[in-house]
């Protein structure tokens, strides 16, 4: 497409709303297209591409300008990452600038730049990885994340899904893990497919899906998803009931838990109960006291495994954010663990890197007694499931293309 003044003035406009790092940038560039809306989607498309081009370079990009602002980071980007020609560029930058971001070179610079992360993310992750390790899941959480959607299978099989797809000529394939997964090549609209539209497919990136996979909750069980949310992992883990038994859908977050009802409507479930508490601690939660056979607690987390879709995140996380979350999860992980039988099954999942928000909470809650860790690749071989990351998941965009995400398996084994 055609660069030009006004549509560069715009992409820098959104920019510099975005690099307050106050709001998710999703949602600020939701609301200024908003405010522009005559746009038309190609320049919409570049605005978008030009903002999340810069944010998941947003560390190398700031040390290759002079004075790093929106429009030179843009500029930057346009050469740097675009490939764009200093002459293409010449009505918008003086020749200095162009010089100066041509002739800076990468080697050299410390790892959290190459890697795009914060020095205090890499100084967390070093006590447990290379640094080659690192710089490869800094790069691969650079990349943008392939659509994967997750067939229900209340309402039809992955392969007549798959089939169709095809057949209409989109390139998809079926994921790696996932029994349920689909992955497609472009980013279709696929809100807007008769497929998604009748319930058949929802959004899930392919680790999510596994959680439901982990849970193996079955037909006429009492489970609960604490974490709720929009219900991605509650609607994965009915579909494995089969629709019997009872499912609470449990969530802090009111406008989270209403984005789950028209999905519930979609997927034909008729067992689950979403419920609003107030916190971890709630009465109702606290009734529910040895109760239940499951409990899925998909905690609230740094989101840092999910950079791929949400560059920003990393620059609105910090050393003490990722503290008092922690704190957070070991708190909603013994509500939680309460809820259960003896006996009971308990999945304890993040989309985290850190292992703050992972290993630590899991050994925490066994070292206090009671509970006992299963396996998880013991529970994906029983499924035939060719993944293996050790007794807790652990998965990374570098190695599997999924988001970054953890999830360990706990058994109750005294009250
Ligand atoms: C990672 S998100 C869950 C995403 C959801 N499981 C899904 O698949 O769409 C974490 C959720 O935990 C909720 N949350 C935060 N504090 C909570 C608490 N004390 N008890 C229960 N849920 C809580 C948040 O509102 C948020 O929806």
């Amino acid at each position: 497409m055609e660069l030009t003044p006004p549509l560069l003035q715009l992409a820098t406009q959104a920019l510099d709303l975005v690099l307050d790092f106050k709001r998710p940038a999703d949602a600020v560039l939701s609301a200024f297209f908003r405010e522009n809306r005559k746009l038309g989607a190609r320049d919409r498309g570049f605005v978008a591409e030009a903002v999340f081009g810069v944010l998941r370079r947003y560390r190398y990009l700031s040390h290759v300008v002079p004075a790093a602002n929106p429009r030179t980071l843009i500029i930057a980007w346009l050469i740097k990452i675009q490939g764009m020609s200093g002459a293409a560029l010449e009505k918008f930058a003086k020749p200095e600038l162009v010089d100066h971001i041509r002739s800076a070179r990468p080697e050299g610079l410390p790892l959290a730049v190459t890697a795009e992360l914060p020095d205090w993310v890499v100084d967390k992750l070093r006590p447990s990885m290379s640094d080659a390790d690192i710089l490869a899941l800094g790069r691969a959480l650079q990349q943008p994340a392939p659509l994967d959607v997750r067939v229900n299978t209340q309402k039809t099989d992955r392969d007549v899904v798959l089939a169709r797809l095809q057949a209409e000529g989109m390139a998809v394939e079926i994921t790696p893990f996932s029994p349920w997964g689909l992955r497609f090549k472009d980013h279709p609209a696929i809100n807007r497919h008769p497929l998604f539209l009748d319930g058949s497919l929802e959004v899930q990136d392919e680790g999510s899906q596994l959680l439901a996979l982990l849970l193996e909750a079955r037909r006429g069980e009492m489970v609960c998803d604490f974490c709720a949310g929009a219900g991605g992992k509650t609607l994965a883990v009915g579909a494995t009931m089969a629709s019997t038994g009872r499912l609470y859908a449990f969530d802090v977050a009111e406008k989270r838990l209403a984005k789950l009802k028209p999905r519930l409507a979609r997927s034909g479930l008729s067992n689950v109960m979403p419920e609003l508490i107030a916190s971890e601690n709630d009465v109702r939660v606290k009734r529910l006291a040895g109760k239940l056979d499951r409990v899925l607690v998909d905690a609230p987390c740094s989101g840092l495994g999910t950079l791929r879709r949400n560059p920003d995140l990393k620059f609105r996380q910090s050393a003490e954010s990722v503290a008092e979350l922690a704190a957070k999860q070991a708190s909603i992980v013994r509500a939680a663990a309460r809820l259960l039988k003896v006996g009971g099954r308990l999945v304890y999942a993040t989309c985290s890197i850190l292992p703050e928000e992972n290993e630590a909470i899991v050994e925490g809650l066994v070292a206090e007694g009671g509970f006992a860790l299963q396996p998880v690749n013991e529970i994906l071989a029983q499924h035939k499931i060719p993944l293996d990351t050790g007794p807790m998941l652990k998965l990374s965009p570098a190695i599997h293309r999924t988001d970054g995400f953890f999830a360990a398996v706990l058994t109750k084994t005294g009250a």
